[in-house]
């Protein structure tokens, strides 16, 4: 049976990470790509970052595969023009997709194109589990010609149910759980608090349980990031803690996520990074990220666990072979990087 995939190459470097991610998921099963316009790259075409047609077509797939969106050209300070951002943060909502999971697993082979010590990175295991789908990136948010506001909104059931992902990660894993907020000063993250440690005790008793204040826990990362196993935060400081965490997998070119949370529905699995319109167009992005968030869709998506791991051996076995593009103090070229991929897979 062919699996459905629904492409959104979107912007930047996305079309040329996407291209060689299809041509290495076509070495490893049926699928049926269909390619479709989204982010600055609809707004061009179709003046909005995602379409009902692309929104439809997603959700009648079997999972949607998505490398990044956004770039100055589409970047405004007007709220009246529509941003590429936009149409991510729909997708993600409208598929109902409120737990991204964000592994960081540095590679051996790559200790020495981190700017940490051998020390600090050996041992690092750990997943950020971040909410999705709510707080200030989804309150009310007004601007007037003197003021702004965004509001930063969660209901106890989101809180809920993203520390339920959070706590049935951890028992697969080390069974430790990290609960990270400001609850020292926002009303959200107090709650947050609440709710998490209700759950823990009526549902996951047997999980060790930390709480942790954001600012410190972004130190903590980066000191001592053994400790961690898994981290279950809210919307915004997951976004920031994932980019400071990618530092430990030597790029951010290295680190994948998955979009999950509807059993109805399809799951979407895009790279932590962003467009990097500072080297699109130039053949020399790092695609690991992208192969990495497809060995995610092919598990999480599609319950394809022998193709997943197939995926990550090869890509590690690439990097100890000495793959390195830019991003990781080498010189190897996109097409170099899935030529290298595809040889530890055969
Ligand atoms: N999921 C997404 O679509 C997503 C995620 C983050 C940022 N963005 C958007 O991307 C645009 C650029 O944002 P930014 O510059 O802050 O972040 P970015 O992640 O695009 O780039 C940050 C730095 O990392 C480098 N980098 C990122 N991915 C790389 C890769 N695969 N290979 C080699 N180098 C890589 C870039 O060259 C750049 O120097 C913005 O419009 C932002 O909104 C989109
Ligand atoms: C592009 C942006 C809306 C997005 C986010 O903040 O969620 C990105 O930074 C990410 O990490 O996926
Ligand atoms: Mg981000």
């Amino acid at each position: 049976m062919s699996h459905s995939i629904a492409v959104l190459p979107g912007d930047g470097i996305g079309p040329e990470i996407t291209a060689p991610t299809l041509e290495l998921l076509g070495e490893l099963g049926d699928f049926t790509f269909t390619e479709h316009p989204f982010g600055g790259a609809s707004i061009d075409v179709h003046g909005t970052a995602l379409t009902d047609e692309t929104l439809d077509a997603c959700k009648r797939s079997d999972a949607v595969l998505l490398a990044a969106v956004g770039g100055p050209k589409w970047d405004t300070t007007d709220p009246s023009k529509p941003r590429p951002e936009q149409g991510l943060l729909g997708l993600r909502k409208q598929l109902g997709l409120f737990a991204n999971l964000r592994p960081v697993r540095p590679v051996p082979a790559l200790y020495d194109a981190s700017a940490l010590k051998r020390e600090i990175l050996d041992g690092t295991d750990l997943l950020v589990v971040r909410e999705l789908t709510g707080g200030i990136y989804f309150g009310e948010k007004t601007r007037t010609a003197t003021d702004a506001s965004d509001l930063c909104h969660y209901t106890v059931a989101e809180v809920d149910r993203i520390a339920r992902v959070a706590f049935d990660a951890a028992r697969k894993r080390r069974n430790l759980v990290h609960s990270v907020d400001k609850a020292n000063v926002l009303e959200t993250s107090r709650q947050w608090r609440q709710v998490v440690h209700e759950v823990h005790g009526a549902d996951y008793a047997e999980v060790q349980l930390e709480d942790q204040l954001v600012d410190s826990c972004a130190m903590e990362l980066i000191a001592r990031p053994t400790q961690f196993d898994v981290i279950v935060t809210e919307n915004l400081f997951g976004d920031i803690l994932s980019d400071a965490a990618a530092m430990l997998s030597g790029s951010l070119g290295m680190l994948p996520s998955a979009s999950v949370g509807n059993p109805d529905g399809p799951g979407l699995f895009e790279p932590v990074h962003g467009s990097a319109p500072d080297i699109a167009g130039q053949g020399i992005a790092n695609p690991l990220a992208t192969f990495l968030s497809a060995a995610m869709l092919l598990r999480h998506g599609l319950g394809l666990e022998a193709e997943a791991t197939a995926i990550e051996a090869a890509v590690d076995g690439a990097l100890g072979d000495g793959l390195r593009t830019r991003d990781l103090g080498g010189t190897a070229t996109t097409a170099e990087a899935l030529d290298a991929v595809r040889r530890r897979l055969a």
